[in-house]
């Protein structure tokens, strides 16, 4: 049978399950010619197939491109195995389960074949290559409704397929993405406010997958409170900002309660015909733990800044200190390194040196010598021996020599770290020893002056002190003379010149053109001896003078007062003395007004004046007070050196009183010196006196004998004899009244009683008894 073929078929591609259609069917499409055409100009495939059966009595030339078997000729069936399975290809549903043959021909071509039915296939052909294909059937039925064949369209859609796929396969992968991501994704379409959240984004809050609405209201809702304006003014801007980028930080709150930082990071991906952003896509990332360790990290890094602000502030505080204990040092101080280089110095060592710090900061030590400032570098020294060294520097430009010690300070290898020097300035201590050698000699000298100046001065003044004792006497009394001392205590038997002291000391300090005023203190009553020194008012007491009268400390103004036989004060005028001395100041008797005083106090007393403290008939806290220097007379006996110088001197003073031109005997000079006199001086002049006026040789042979009471009238108490030599009347009349005052006072001694004896006035007593110096023999009266 002749076999039709179709232009364009393939020649190579025919196959035995072609065979001629079979007349039935031919009277079917009985135009099976015009039917082939017709079907050949579709743009799909078109395959009829015989019902219930195998064969496929029409495939047009699309069906035949995409099952690629050769195009067949009108009026020759194909058996499907050809179309569907070819030479060993394979048919696969779309579900890529093989489909086996039986049972696509018992489907396709079964008793249910007429049943519509569509269906992805693909197709393996025999090269390996395979294509899908959709397969849409229905039956083709006669006037009868019975089925007469069906007709399949075949529509090639293996791109269409293959682009499926690869959508599926990369959504596939974009699910493990974005399961894998750490971030999480959001999607938000603004105009419908409605998004996606990826699972990842539940898992951040610790939600599950779709748990979360994607709306504004609900991120809202999720903002920590502080966060919320921020965010919503970032994201507002972001709206309305061309720029396609976004990115915030804030915290969400997660289904525990807690707050999470997180860095959502977006971008515009849609936006309206007039600008507006409708969609953007973004990331929520989890920067809670960043956040955290941010925190810690400033935290330390506070607490590290203020550690080490704080180690700084110790550090300059310590160095602060060193520097102020090394520039308090009156030595000069340098520390120079491992290399001999000054790392610093002192002000001491710049003074020192001569030159300002920064002028040797810095430098070799050995250039200060190279520079010819030092004559050698001890620092040298100590490098090159590893040891301490003391060795005398000369300074050139402020010519100072120094003893400079340097120790070298070893670090852990026993290598020298740093050598200290420190520097004593013999200068000043050579100045110093100058200064004491100078002061030494001048103080010698000084000593050496006085003694001369004293010993003139004592001739000039008829002081004797050749004994070592009278000497220091004299010398002590120099002394506090010059030195304006006040409240000198002068101590000593009596008759042994403590008077002669007192005056010696006021004529030979800066008071002496002021005036002297001595009163003895045993010699007035109570009441007369206050008038006397503190003066009174007019009418203070009865016979006071009518103008009032001023008192001693007053009349000595600048002057000295020298209060003899202090020891024989009442209480009650010790009191006022010490008053007078403490506040320097005096009251007159009867009066209110209080009088300065300006004058210096020199006592004396030949009582055991600690005795009498301890008897507390001498106030304690006077004696102090009088008692600031002391000076004490050492009697005659104990200075025999004394009794010829003193004898010469009297016999002197009384030739040229009595106008004679008497002399010792060898023998009496010597019988002087080698035996003890037992009086006191004031006794050795009267036996003196006694003996110029009384002997009638022109020798003193004797002194010894002699007695020391005064010269006496041999018509005791009437008549003076005349004294051989020029002695005028009123000498006589002087000593005659003397022998009066001193025979009385042999038989009385109260200065009232003597007044009554003497038919005198109690005052004149006073008066003439002080007059010839006799007032150690009047007593104290207690009433007036
Ligand atoms: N060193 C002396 N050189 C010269 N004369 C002296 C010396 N010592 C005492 N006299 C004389 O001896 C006499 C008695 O001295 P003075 O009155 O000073 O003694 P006094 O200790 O004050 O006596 P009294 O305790 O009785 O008051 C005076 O005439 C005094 O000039």
């Amino acid at each position: 049978m002749e076999t039709l073929k179709l232009a364009g078929a393939a020649e190579g591609t025919q196959r035995k399950s072609r065979v001629p259609m079979p007349e039935l069917l031919k009277k079917t499409f009985r135009n099976t010619a015009f039917w082939q055409g017709v079907a050949d100009q579709m743009p799909f495939g078109i395959l009829i197939s015989e019902p219930p059966g195998t064969r496929i009595l029409v495939i047009n030339r699309e069906a035949c491109r995409i099952f690629g078997i050769a195009a067949v000729a009108p009026g020759e069936c194909v058996d499907f195995r050809e179309v569907f399975f070819g030479a060993g290809g394979k048919c696969f549903y779309a579900s890529k389960d093989v489909l086996r043959e039986d049972s696509f021909s018992s489907g396709f071509f079964g008793k249910n074949c007429y049943v519509a039915r569509a269906f992805d296939v693909q197709i393996q052909q025999p090269g390996g290559q395979k294509r899908y294909m959709s397969v849409t059937s229905s039956s083709i039925t006669d006037s009868n409704r019975n089925p007469i064949a069906m007709i399949s369209i075949v529509e090639d859609i293996n791109a269409r397929k293959e682009n499926e796929i690869k959508i599926r396969r990369d959504l596939k992968r974009l699910e493990y993405a974005l399961n894998a991501a750490v971030d999480g994704l959001w999607e938000w379409d603004i105009p419908k406010d409605s998004g996606y959240l990826s699972p990842r984004y539940h898992q951040i809050y610790g939600f599950e997958n779709n748990d979360l609405p994607g709306d504004i209201k609900f991120w809202h809702s999720m903002l920590h409170p502080d966060d919320r304006k921020e965010a919503l003014a970032r994201l507002v801007k972001a709206l309305k900002s061309p720029d396609d980028n976004y990115t915030s930080t804030y915290r969400m709150k997660s289904r525990d309660g807690k707050y999470r930082w997180i860095l959502s990071k977006a971008i515009v991906t849609r936006r309206g015909c007039d600008g507006t952003v409708e969609k953007m896509v973004g990331t929520h990332q989890d920067i809670s733990r960043q956040v955290m360790l941010e925190n810690h990290l400033k935290n330390a890094n506070q607490i590290l800044q203020q550690e080490v602000l704080h180690q700084t502030m110790h550090l300059k505080e310590a160095n602060q200190q060193l520097e102020t204990i090394l520039n308090s040092s009156s030595e000069s101080i340098w520390v120079c390194d491992g290399s001999g280089v000054i790392l610093k110095a002192n002000k001491a060592a710049s003074e020192t040196i001569g030159l300002d710090a920064e002028k040797f900061i810095g430098k070799k030590m050995i250039s200060l010598v190279e520079d010819g400032l030092i004559d050698r570098s001890i620092t040298v020294e100590v490098l090159a021996t590893k040891k301490q060294v003391t060795r005398m520097q000369k300074i050139f430009k402020t010519d100072k020599d120094l003893m400079v010690t340097g120790t070298p300070v070893l670090d852990e290898n026993g290598d020298i770290s740093m050598v200290i020097i420190n520097e004593v300035d013999l200068t000043t201590l050579n100045e110093l020893k100058r200064e004491i050698e100078d002061a030494q000699t001048k103080s010698r000298l000084f000593q050496e002056e006085l003694n001369q100046i004293s010993m003139l001065e004592l001739h000039e003044q008829n002081m004797v002190a050749t004994s070592e004792g009278m000497k220091q006497v004299v010398t002590m009394a120099m002394k506090l003379a010059r030195m304006d001392v006040s409240n000198i205590l002068i101590l000593g038997a009596s008759g042994t010149g403590k008077s002669l002291i007192a005056k010696f000391m006021h004529n030979n300090g800066p008071r002496k053109n002021k005036p002297f005023l001595q009163i003895n203190c045993a010699a007035l009553p109570e009441s007369l001896l206050e008038a006397e020194l503190f003066g009174y008012e007019k009418g203070a007491f009865t016979g006071a003078q009518d103008k009032g009268k001023i008192g001693l400390f007053e009349l000595a103004e600048d002057g000295t007062i020298f209060l003899d036989e202090i020891g024989e004060l009442s209480l009650n005028v010790q009191a006022k003395i010490l008053k007078c001395i403490e506040e320097k100041e005096i009251m007159h008797l009867g009066g209110l007004g209080v009088i300065k005083i300006h004058c210096n106090i020199i006592t004396a007393t030949n009582v055991d004046l600690v005795q009498k403290v301890h008897e507390k008939t001498f106030r304690e806290d006077l004696f102090y007070r009088i008692n600031i220097f002391s000076i004490t007379i050492p009697s005659l006996k104990t200075r025999s050196e004394d009794i010829i110088e003193l004898s010469l001197m009297f016999l002197r003073k009384y030739n040229e009183k009595y106008g004679m031109n008497k002399k010792f005997s060898q023998d009496c000079l010597h019988r002087l010196q080698q035996h003890d006199f037992p009086g006191n001086v004031r006794e050795l002049k009267n036996r003196i006196q006694k003996a110029v006026v009384i002997t009638d040789n022109e020798l003193i042979t004797d002194l010894i004998e002699l007695s020391s009471a005064p010269v006496e009238s041999k018509n005791s108490g009437k008549v003076a004899s005349f004294p051989a030599g020029s002695v005028g009347l009123a000498e006589m009349v002087d000593q005659f009244e003397k022998n009066i005052l001193l025979e009385a006072a042999r038989k009385c001694s109260s200065s009232r009683r003597l007044a009554a004896l003497l038919k005198t006035s109690q005052s004149t007593v006073v008066r003439r008894f002080r007059k010839h110096g006799l007032t150690h023999m009047l007593t104290r009266d207690r009433t007036v």
